[in-house]
């Protein structure tokens, strides 16, 4: 049991930590840290924290778990502010979509307590955000990655494990590189091809048309279209590199349709089709089980 946590960022993602680790019985006092009082006080009336904290000093008080949750180009100005109060039994950790440069950030901001530092993000969320997201259901079943540094301690790292295993999650360990590369591949590369599809239509003359006539099909590509732009403007800058690298993989695909189409090759089409089918029904099929297992 947490005697006091703190979450910096009461969102959909510390939100629905809070909830969850609350209902698990796991935090005695949870204090939220926020760029707007509207949403802390929101939180508060929500029941997903105890109490609204102005300073980081007097939040950091006495904690033994802190959760950052802010969009990932926030996490170096947020760990700057706790480090002159940081005590040594917290456990600091984060929830970012990305990995490598978050733990620059904390390398730079907490320099030799960055032993107190344990990265992890969890694979479950949505398209909706800010506290009337939050969910204390969100990670039953669910992933969440650490990528633990060779600075931790293992009993520390353990802490973070029990703490999302309380929240119903399963844990997983990589490399912050590791991790940076298989996101931008399953996660990164899908939400900028959402947007790009979304802006793309927006932006044509007879756009209200085409919203009107658009089916399952494109509610489905396009639902994380909805994600906040603030944070998947900080995850695409976040990973670049990575994402570079899926970028041009799928453009090399898209070339290679469009010459298949150009030439009527259905054939080629279809072989490309059949083992999309395929893949994606081998993936849904073993995820499902996978997350029915877990909860
Ligand atoms: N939305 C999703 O599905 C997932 C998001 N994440 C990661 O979790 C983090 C939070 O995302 P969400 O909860 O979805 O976003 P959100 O927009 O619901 O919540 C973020 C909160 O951070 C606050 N915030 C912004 N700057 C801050 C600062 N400097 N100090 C303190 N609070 C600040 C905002 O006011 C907001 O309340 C991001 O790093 C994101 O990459 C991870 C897994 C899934
Ligand atoms: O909306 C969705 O389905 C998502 O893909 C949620 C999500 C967003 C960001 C993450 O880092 C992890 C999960």
């Amino acid at each position: 049991m947490f005697k006091k946590v703190v979450i910096f960022g009461v969102g959909l993602i510390g939100g629905s930590f809070a909830l969850a680790l609350r209902r698990a019985g796991q935090a005695a006092h949870i204090v939220g840290v926020g760029r707007s009082l509207q949403s802390l006080e929101r939180a508060r009336e929500l029941g997903i924290i105890d109490a609204v904290a102005t300073d980081a000093a007097s939040a950091v008080q006495g904690a033994d778990l802190i959760l950052v949750a802010a969009p990932v180009a926030q996490t170096g100005p947020i760990l700057a502010s706790i480090a002159p109060h940081l005590e040594p039994q917290a456990i600091v950790t984060d929830a970012g979509s990305t990995k490598s440069d978050v733990v620059a950030a904390a390398r730079m901001a907490l320099g030799d307590r960055i032993v107190q530092f344990i990265p992890a993000h969890p694979i479950a969320g949505r398209e909706k955000h800010g506290p009337e997201a939050a969910l204390a259901e969100l990670y039953e079943g669910k992933k969440v990655v650490i990528t633990a540094l060779p600075e931790n301690d293992a009993a520390d790292v353990e802490i973070v494990a029990a703490a999302w295993r309380a929240c119903g999650a399963v844990i997983h360990r990589l490399s912050p590189q590791e991790h940076d590369a298989v996101f931008a591949s399953v996660s990164h590369l899908p939400h900028v091809l959402a947007f790009a599809l979304v802006d793309d239509i927006a932006a044509k003359p007879h756009a209200a048309t085409l919203f009107q006539y658009a089916a399952s099909g494109f509610r489905d590509f396009t639902r994380i279209a909805a994600s906040s732009p603030e944070m998947w403007r900080d995850i695409t800058l976040a990973n670049r590199d990575a994402l570079l690298t899926e970028v041009d993989a799928y453009l090399l695909q898209l070339q290679n349709i469009r010459a298949m189409i150009a030439a009527g090759d259905g054939p080629g089409i279809e072989k490309i089709y059949a083992s999309a089918q395929h893949a994606r029904q081998q993936w849904a099929a073993a995820i499902e089980a996978a997350e029915r297992k877990a909860s």
